[in-house]
């Protein structure tokens, strides 16, 4: 995956990059999510609102976005990472948060 990741990277000229994970419920998106920010498999539990993880790799930024997979989720993905809220960015403390309050924080 990191070979992936590393030649995705060489595909672009910029150096950030917004990853958004989808799948079905259980498809252990948010493991692999921390699997590769922390470099840990965690416990994931069903996952509510989104994770937001960003990992660098040969200095290009990848932003990852992960949300549930739960049936009842899933027509909210269309507009989940334009203006959704999510209750985990980035360690922002939990607040509200979207992507337009994401790069107030951390700008490009
Ligand atoms: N047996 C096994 N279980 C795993 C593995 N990876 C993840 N799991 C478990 O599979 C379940 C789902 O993993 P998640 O990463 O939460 O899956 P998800 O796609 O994020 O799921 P939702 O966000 O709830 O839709 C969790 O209970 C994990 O502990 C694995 O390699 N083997
Ligand atoms: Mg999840």
């Amino acid at each position: 995956m990191c070979i992936l990741f590393t030649r995705i990277g060489r595909l672009f000229n910029h150096q950030e990059h917004i990853l958004i994970i989808v799948g079905l419920h259980n498809a252990e998106r948010t493991t692999i999510l921390y699997q590769f920010s922390v470099n840990e498999v965690v416990h994931a539990s069903l996952t509510i609102g989104s994770n937001v993880e960003e990992i660098v790799i040969n200095n290009t930024h990848f932003i990852m976005w992960d949300t549930g997979g739960q049936e009842s989720l899933r027509s909210s993905w269309n507009t989940s990472y334009t203006n959704r809220v999510c209750n985990n960015c980035c360690g922002q403390g939990g607040e509200e948060d979207t992507f337009e309050s994401y790069y107030q924080y951390n700008p490009p």
